[in-house]
């Protein structure tokens, strides 16, 4: 089937490549007209495991294009997908203004039957604004055209993007339409083939069920974050505590991880906008709203653990150097968008502190977003950051900070001082080899 994809980040490009390679035809079309020259010339904007080999054996295989022409766009298929950014917006409620305007350019275009499937992340009751945007404009222009709209959120997680895609829990299809029902069918059809995983639902309940997932998955980290909190406190691990809970298959042992608190582009923003429409319609979502609040003051808690250590004084950290190991919002991608380092890492700077970072992918994102500064130095590996350091914290688990050698950041780091903001090592074993090991929930 021909399918037009607006929006190539890392939603738009993962379904146009994954599209591509179960035999669709697909053009993904970007009105940032860099990436798509850079897109044309083989290079990709995001760095995403698979991506790159995905995408230019599809390309080369003639069944993935790139556009900047909205036209040609519209022209190109009777399936048209939104996988524009819904932001948040000043209130914390998703701003909806590229999803419309992607409705209104298909409109502006379409001379047939359009079937145009909302893949972004948007508020219950979008597809009502977005079928009144493209009624408004064919109607100014006169013009007589069937179209259906039908919400179809996609659950990807960065980092496993290829392999969700492909391989996906369930297909969520909400639309009242036969004739859409039946070409989402077609579609995902290829996705199918062992179990059917299209669950189809009217419009209202799809575009809820993408924001009941993210915040079902926000509260368990929350959840787990609060109760670390509190097993620190009490003299318990929270690590004993996770394992204990989650052999109750009720409760299961997926998304059960303390930590320095959830980001990336999604969790922050999702729980805050499902909570601006609840109180749109005069609902006061008490849950959501401590869901956020936690996972507010999880991000600070490790510069507050590092404070306390080096003596809570206002002016304890001016002029100490930090190591900082990980930078993206979690392991196998370079997106920093509301990572936990960020919180930490301008703490430290506004304490009068150096960091000293290493991410395996994310630096040259660090780099676009922090620019050339005196107190914050991008090392080479994860052990030259260590250089004269005072401690070493740890904000993203990549499996390459798991087994590191104690000796070498010892060498290093004569401070042997670690914060670790994933509980990545046991510590009995560090207390024994003389090290000061801070960890998340298991002691203060
Ligand atoms: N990033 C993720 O892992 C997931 C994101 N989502 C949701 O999917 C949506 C897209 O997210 P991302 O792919 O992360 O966004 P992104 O910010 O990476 O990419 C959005 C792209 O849309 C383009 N764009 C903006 N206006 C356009 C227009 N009028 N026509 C064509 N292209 C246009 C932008 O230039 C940009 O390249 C959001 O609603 C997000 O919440 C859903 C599941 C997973
Ligand atoms: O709507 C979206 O954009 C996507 O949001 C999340 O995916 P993503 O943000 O890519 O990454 P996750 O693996 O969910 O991690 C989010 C954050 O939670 C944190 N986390 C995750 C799991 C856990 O047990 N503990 C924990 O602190 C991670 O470190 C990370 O900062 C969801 O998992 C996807 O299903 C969804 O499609």
């Amino acid at each position: 089937m021909k399918i037009s994809i607006f929006g190539t980040g890392y939603v738009g490009l993962v379904s146009g490549a994954c599209l591509a390679d179960v035999g669709h035809n697909v053009l993904c079309m970007d009105v940032d007209a860099q990436k798509i020259d850079r897109l044309n010339q083989g290079e990709l904007p995001i760095w995403e495991p698979g991506l790159d080999t995905l995408v230019a054996r599809n390309v080369e295989e003639g069944r993935l294009s790139f556009s900047s022409d909205v036209e040609h766009a519209v022209q190109h298929a009777d399936i048209q997908f939104i996988a524009v950014g819904t932001p948040p917006d000043e209130d914390g409620s998703a701003d909806l203004k590229y999803v419309i305007a992607v409705a209104e350019s298909i409109a502006r275009h379409m001379d047939r039957y359009k079937v145009i499937i909302n893949k972004s992340t948007v508020p219950v009751g979008t597809a009502d604004k977005v079928q009144k945007a493209v009624e408004q404009i064919l109607e100014n222009r006169n013009a007589k055209i069937y179209f259906d709209i039908v919400s179809n959120p996609e659950f990807l997680k960065e980092g496993a993007a290829i392999a969700d895609f492909l391989k996906p829990d369930r297909i969520i299809v909400g639309t009242g339409s036969p004739r859409a029902q039946a070409l989402m069918k077609e579609l995902y059809e290829p996705f199918n083939r062992n179990h059917e995983r299209t669950q189809f639902m009217d419009v209202r309940s799809a575009e809820l069920t993408k924001y009941a997932a993210n915040a079902m998955l926000a509260t368990k980290i929350s959840f787990m974050n609060e109760l670390a909190n509190l097993a620190e406190r009490l003299g318990a691990d929270i690590e004993e505590v996770r394992k204990g809970i989650s052999s109750d298959p009720r409760i299961g042992f997926h998304f059960n991880y303390p930590g320095c608190g959830y980001g990336g582009s999604c969790f922050p923003k999702d729980v805050q906008a499902l909570e601006r429409t609840a109180a749109q319609i005069g609902y006061d979502a008490q849950l959501l709203k401590a869901v956020e609040a936690v996972n507010n003051r999880q991000k600070t808690i490790l510069f507050s653990k590092l404070a306390k250590h080096f003596g809570d004084a206002p002016d304890s950290l001016a002029g100490k150097t930090i190591a900082v190991w990980g930078l993206a919002f979690k392991p196998n991608t370079d997106d920093m968008r509301e990572a936990p380092s960020r919180v930490l890492i301008e703490a430290l700077w506004e304490a009068g502190a150096k960091v000293q970072a290493f991410d395996p992918v994310a630096m040259n994102e660090a780099r676009r977003i922090y620019g050339m500064r005196q107190d914050f130095h991008l090392a080479e590996d994860k052990y030259s950051a260590l250089n004269y350091a005072d401690a070493l914290v740890i904000c993203t688990e990549w499996q390459q900070f798991r087994a590191p050698d104690f000796d070498e950041i010892a060498t290093r780091m004569p401070s042997k001082l670690i914060i670790d903001g994933r509980n990545l090592f046991q510590p009995d074993r560090l207390k024994t080899l003389g090290w000061t090991y801070v960890s998340i929930g298991r002691e203060i």
